[in-house]
């Protein structure tokens, strides 16, 4: 289950604007991928119609050759979780509690929890860093920690395919690159796709970087083909130079200012 994401010809339009256009393109296991480009180019709204929260006007998405809009959300929980861009959460739970909500697609309605859902729930808390923060409510949290604990109920979902939407965005440094690592240290038995506005974060952990230009694939392929001073001139309109990281050897961009 959730082996390979295929897109085909994805058309997406709110109202008369039409946001992405003919995307195809495929997602394989044991990859980490990112999506990159300027504000408003597409990249929520693509990870949005590939998590069928919303619905393409035109093309498919299909996860080991089914349709997505033909599963069941229950189904399609259990091989994909998402931590999406905006997390709004205005209900009183624990923050236990939320994370437990993970393992839902495994229970039938009214099933309770039981020791081992209890024992993966406290295995992702912690490598999130939010053990600590159990007992407390979820509408008491920052939002970095808010994002923590719904990367933590993302992991509890124990899906094949992670989608991160911009999940660096609310957190600090050193969680940024904690988190990253917790995702490409699983990406052996998953798909992991990540919106990214940091092309050297983008550089250093993708296999293959998806570079989108208002709703178009303008470049695909590993961060060396994509992250280049043409690309990034063509796509951004800003001029940069590209050099070896010393440590991953990956291309790191510094912008002419
Ligand atoms: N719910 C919505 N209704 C109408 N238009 C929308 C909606 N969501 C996004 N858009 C528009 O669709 C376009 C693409 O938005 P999207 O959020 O997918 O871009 P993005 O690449 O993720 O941007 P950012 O980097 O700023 O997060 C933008 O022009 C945006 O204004």
């Amino acid at each position: 289950m959730g082996q390979k994401i295929d897109v085909r010809n994805l058309s997406f339009s709110y109202g008369d604007q039409q946001v992405l256009k003919d995307i195809s393109l495929s997602f394989n296991k044991g990859k980490f991928y990112s999506i990159i480009g300027p504000n408003g180019s597409g990249k929520s709204t693509f990870i949005k119609n590939i998590s069928k929260l919303i619905t393409p006007k035109a093309g498919s998405v299909l996860i080991d050759n089914q349709d997505i809009c033909k599963m069941k959300n229950k189904e399609l929980a259990k091989m994909m979780a998402v931590i999406p861009q905006n997390i709004l959460i205005d209900y009183d739970f624990t923050v236990f509690d939320i994370v437990m909500m993970g393992r839902s697609p495994y229970k039938r309605s009214f099933q309770d929890f039981n020791g081992e859902d209890q024992a993966i729930v406290e295995k992702y808390m912690r490598a999130t860093n939010t053990w600590n923060l159990k007992d407390q409510l979820i509408t008491n949290l920052s939002g970095g920690e808010i994002q923590r604990v719904i990367a933590a109920r993302a992991l509890s979902q124990e899906a094949d395919i992670i989608l991160l939407d911009e999940i660096t965005s609310h957190l600090d440094i050193q969680y940024q690159i904690e988190f990253l690592n917790i995702f490409r240290s699983l990406k052996e038995d998953k798909i992991i796709i990540a919106v990214l506005h940091d092309l050297n974060l983008a550089s250093t952990f993708s296999d293959e970087i998806i570079l989108l230009k208002r709703g178009q694939v303008e470049a695909k392929g590993s961060p060396e083909e994509v992250i280049s001073k043409e690309n990034i001139k063509k796509v951004y309109n800003l001029s940069v130079e590209i050099f070896e990281n010393p440590v991953s050897q990956c291309p790191y961009v510094i912008p002419i200012v």
